[in-house]
């Protein structure tokens, strides 16, 4: 059976409707997560939910805690991890309360840290296809069943934040050919890689960031506008996952990631580092 793991960004700091939904406090060996994980059960299946900034919104989208964050779903058993984010649009085609289930990322982040591994023990996973395309199936179907406007597919600009873009990065991030834009997908989905979960990440457009001519730059009270008007479409869609959602292996081979990835040899391993990276690579080493 698979653990669904959901990870609510801005706006979503609880799900609804979990069976047997008890807050439970988690710590890793990098520190605790953003907040206390939500255990329950929807239609049979395990559901873990974390509020990514915590509820009452602590965190800002650099001192998110990831590594914590993704840590902590694996070691609750989590094998598809399902991101849910307040974005930006570089689209005309992508409106304001459409989601976009994003499957490539343009990573500008520079202040967080990007990986489990570290000097004693060194790994390479392939980001070349980030999200996983089974898990972002299920979400483009749930998302529909929920009645939202979907796209499948999108280029997802993470930027370090916590200002919005100036007007010249949003037309060059659009002249990248980008779709959307937050602040929180990355480093998040490269550490789910290396943790080998399926990850698929439902971007709720929220505005048209500060390109678009018909409209003035992005406003936070516009943000949550249109985030409290999607509030009960990304509820649906979380609901209708567990029907949708396969267990096993995926086309990417995400649950396998770590095949061939470690390069430093065996007798030259940190052995403290090893005994850290059991839960996220024990699998592998
Ligand atoms: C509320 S607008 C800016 C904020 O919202 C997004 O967060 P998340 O991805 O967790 O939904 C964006 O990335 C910024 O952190
Ligand atoms: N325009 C934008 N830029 C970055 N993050 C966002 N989150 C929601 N809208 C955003």
């Amino acid at each position: 059976m698979p653990v669904i793991g959901i990870i609510g960004g801005s706006g979503l700091y609880a799900v609804d409707g979990l069976q047997g939904a008890t807050w439970q406090a988690h710590d890793t060996p990098w520190g605790a997560p953003s907040d206390d994980l939500l255990h329950g059960t929807l239609d049979g299946v395990d559901m873990v939910f974390l509020p990514r900034h915590g509820r009452g919104h602590i965190h800002t989208p650099s001192s998110v805690p990831y590594r914590a964050n993704v840590a902590a779903m694996k070691a609750a058993g989590v094998t598809h991890l399902v991101s849910v984010s307040a974005t930006g649009s570089f689209r005309d085609a992508m409106a304001p309360g459409d989601f976009v289930i994003v499957d490539q990322f343009i990573d500008r982040t520079h202040l967080r840290p990007k990986t489990f591994f570290d000097t004693g023990l060194v790994a390479h996973v392939s980001v070349a296809h980030p999200t996983c395309p089974d898990l972002s199936a299920a979400c483009v179907r749930a998302a529909r069943a929920a009645g939202a406007t979907v796209h499948d597919g999108g280029t997802y600009l993470a930027m370090e934040g916590p200002q919005f873009s100036t007007l010249a990065e949003s037309r060059l991030y659009r002249s990248w050919g980008c779709d959307v834009i937050g602040m929180t997908n990355m480093p998040e989905a490269k550490l789910a890689r290396e943790a080998e979960l399926h990850y698929a990440s439902v971007a709720m457009v929220t505005d048209y960031d500060s390109w678009h001519p018909d409209h003035g730059q992005v406003q936070i009270t516009d943000i949550l506008e249109t985030l409290h008007g999607n509030i009960g479409r990304a509820a649906a869609m979380v609901a209708a996952l567990p029907g949708l959602v396969a267990d096993g292996p995926c086309a990417e081979g995400c649950d396998h990631a770590l095949d061939h990835a470690v390069m430093t040899a065996p007798d030259a391993r940190d052995p403290d580092l090893v005994a850290r990276l059991r839960t996220i690579a024990g699998r592998v080493l």
